[in-house]
């Protein structure tokens, strides 16, 4: 950040946290307020430089000019998005219905997606606009106003988890500047590869599994057999289950909900230390949204179902062979990845019922500041089904 020599902060008042800089307070009221940085001292004026200054305040020096003021964390918003996902689904749990808990969770995001400040097009939703009456690929989210941004969403990531009220199922939205993230349009299945930041950079999907596992092991300082695999049980992954047993690692397998799995390899004290296999390629977009915000890497190839998708793929101009790192499938420094438990799981609680409301628990994380906060929110259901359109 270049240094300022002065700030301007009109129409807000200024507050000033000791350790960690200055933030505008949007909500205050009253005369508005300039604020000017001059020599690292703070000064509070009327109006203009000219006035005398109302107020100032002793700054060290490194605080006092550096970077800018806080600007906006869209994610604060979004995660309203997914909270009212997550408890319109988790009026389907266990009731043996995926696309009815699909379905709920679809038209909840939608109805709140519309009151966040942003000019969004959804690049990875529902399908294509004929099958998918809401949040599909190409539409337009969002208040109309603010900035331009590429919209993800997976108003549940394990609608089969729901259906049977297994746990791990999240409603999950990721947002970044417009044209950022990878068009996967005609791909259905990606190979993913994901781990924390300590084995970022020593990682290799073409390489054999047996050498990430031991790579992940020397970097972080551990034997190859206190390493942990998360992988989706599948018939397709029996061989790559065998490998990672083979070099002695240990297997978490998880039925459903990869987008949790890799949020887990990449965050630090989860007990996984990596995800391997082949899972959706949206969840493989929306995955990288979250490494992009919580370090570490995600490498992903393209894995064509059969000859004739191969072809497609082709066709559409993929090289099949091509790794994609993270930066390739979201190309951008300002990612917001929002999720809300629908499901308990370790990642997150599900929606908790109580007497006249309902809880949620959320992960709100946003690249540019690093911030990784977990929003607990009480939901008063009462209330809300006074006003609200949204069947809570
Ligand atoms: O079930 P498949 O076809 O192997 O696909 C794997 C994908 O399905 C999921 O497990 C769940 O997806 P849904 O919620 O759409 O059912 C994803 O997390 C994962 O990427």
């Amino acid at each position: 950040m270049s240094r300022t020599r002065h700030q301007r902060a009109e129409g807000c008042a200024i507050m000033f946290f000791p350790h960690t800089g200055f933030a505008p307070d949007p909500t205050a009221a009253g005369e508005p307020l300039t604020a000017h940085i001059i020599s690292g001292r703070i000064h509070l004026c009327a109006t203009s430089l000219s006035s005398v200054a109302a107020e100032s305040v002793n700054l060290p020096d490194p605080l006092a000019v550096q970077g800018q003021a806080p600007d906006r964390n869209l994610a604060l918003e979004l995660v309203r998005v997914t909270e009212a996902a997550a408890l319109a689904a988790a009026r389907w749990v266990g009731r043996g219905d995926k696309n009815g808990a699909d379905q709920a969770a679809v038209d909840a995001m939608r109805r709140l997606v519309g009151t966040v400040s942003m000019r969004g097009v959804v690049v990875i939703g529902e399908g294509e606009k004929d099958e998918a009456p809401m949040l599909f690929n190409g539409e337009e989210v969002g208040s109309g106003e603010g900035p331009e941004c590429d919209v993800a969403v997976d108003p549940v990531d394990g609608t089969t988890l729901t259906a049977k009220g297994m746990n791990n199922a999240i409603a999950v939205m990721a947002v970044s500047e417009r044209g950022s993230m990878y068009d996967a349009s005609a791909s259905f299945y990606m190979e993913k590869l994901v781990t924390g930041p300590e084995a970022a950079d020593v990682v290799d999907i073409a390489a054999p599994v047996e050498d990430n596992i031991r790579a992940v092991a020397k970097a972080k300082g551990v034997h190859p057999r206190d390493v942990t695999v998360v992988v989706l049980e599948r018939p397709r992954h029996v061989q790559l289950i065998e490998q990672i047993r083979a070099a002695g690692a240990r297997v978490k397998l998880i039925s459903d909900g990869d987008v949790a799995g890799a949020v887990m390899a990449a965050s630090a004290d989860t007990g996984i230390d990596l995800l391997l296999g082949i899972g959706g390629t949206p969840e493989g977009i929306i995955s990288a949204c979250a490494v992009t915000c919580i370090g570490g890497a995600i490498q992903g190839r393209l894995w064509p179902r059969d000859p004739d998708e191969r072809n497609k793929l082709i066709n559409a101009g993929h090289d099949l062979e091509r790794i994609l790192t993270t930066r390739e499938l979201v190309d951008s420094d300002n990612v917001f990845f929002v999720a809300t438990g629908i499901t308990d799981g370790e990642l997150l609680a599900g929606v908790r019922y109580r007497p006249g409301g309902a809880n949620t628990s959320s992960l709100v994380m946003r690249s540019r500041s690093g911030t990784i906060r977990r929003v607990d929110s009480q939901h008063q259901l009462t209330k809300l089904q006074a006003y609200s359109t949204v069947p809570f």
